[in-house]
């Protein structure tokens, strides 16, 4: 692929992103561009990866683009962006990270007539070859135009938009509810009379089988636990207690909380 990437904010978010197509040869560094507002991130970004960055939103840039990427957030200046990228009179596809905002708010913003869109919320696992960006297409935009840039940070799922802001809350903030049980875990084992080292370790390797044994079996979790927990045994009695907790509420809660904010950040 031999197109020009410019992205619109250089953070987190775009920073894994652009890692990832470099390393997966999606992109030359030297077909990427960032701008970005801040010093230290241009800076970081330039010294990191070799990629060219910019201050201020060009012209130039944004017309040569083949894809441009607004990975600025929900709260920064959208509106000032998509005006300067109207200005350029670019015929680049425009790629939307922006949590929450709509593919018609997005529209509406760039007032460019049928521009090329596309709204996705991508994961932070893109260094590991897991984890599913969620995409969706404005009705002037090619799959083929975009398709191998998104493969090129991970997994790709085409839904519709009306799921993007679930999907965000629950497969985008995934990991960090996987963060969560293992940290709580490890701590259980520490607390059990584990060194740190030997807790974490156990519990990678558990969740990592765990994983495998529901992948390979297609079994539901409820079935993989009859067999581990025998009668009167050890498994069930630890079964009794997380099912007397806040566990599965807490879980739930929390995944509503990430799409209602989600909705909210957009507005
Ligand atoms: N971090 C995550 O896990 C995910 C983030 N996202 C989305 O990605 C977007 C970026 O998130 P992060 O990278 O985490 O945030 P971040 O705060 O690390 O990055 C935002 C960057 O935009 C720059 N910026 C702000 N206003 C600007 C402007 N007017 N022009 C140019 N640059 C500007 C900031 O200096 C900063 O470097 C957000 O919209 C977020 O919803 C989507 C999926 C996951
Ligand atoms: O928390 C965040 O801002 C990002 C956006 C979607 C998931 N994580």
């Amino acid at each position: 692929m031999t197109n020009k990437l410019y992205s619109i904010g250089g953070g987190q978010m775009a920073e894994a992103i652009i890692r990832a197509v470099i390393k997966n040869k999606v992109f030359d560094k030297s077909d990427i561009t960032v701008n970005d507002i801040s010093d230290a991130r241009r800076t970081l970004l330039e010294n990191s990866y070799g990629i060219a960055t910019s201050e201020n939103l060009s012209n130039d840039d944004l017309a040569a683009a083949d894809i441009i990427m607004i990975a600025v957030r929900p709260q920064d200046d959208l509106s000032s962006i998509a005006k300067k990228i109207k200005q350029s009179d670019t015929k680049a596809a425009i790629v939307s990270i922006v949590a929450g905002v709509t593919i018609d708010k997005l529209e509406h913003l760039l007032d460019i007539k049928d521009v090329a869109l596309a709204r996705i919320i991508p994961n932070t696992l893109t260094d590991t070859g897991f984890g599913y960006t969620g995409a969706s297409l404005n009705d002037h935009i090619e799959k083929e135009q975009v398709d191998a840039f998104f493969k090129g940070f991970g997994k790709v799922e085409y839904i519709p938009e009306e799921l993007i802001d679930t999907f965000t809350g629950y497969a985008v903030a995934g990991p960090n509810y996987v963060y969560n049980f293992y940290k709580d875990l490890c701590n259980a084992g520490v607390l059990a009379g584990l060194n740190r080292e030997l807790a974490n370790k156990l519990a990678l390797e558990n969740l990592k089988g765990a994983a495998a044994m529901l992948e390979q079996t297609g079994k539901h979790p409820s079935e993989l636990l009859d067999i581990n927990n025998s009668a009167g045994g050890v498994g069930i009695n630890a079964q009794y207690e997380l099912d007397n907790s806040d566990f599965s509420a807490g879980i739930q809660r929390a995944v509503m909380a990430a799409v209602r904010t989600t909705k909210e950040l957009g507005k």
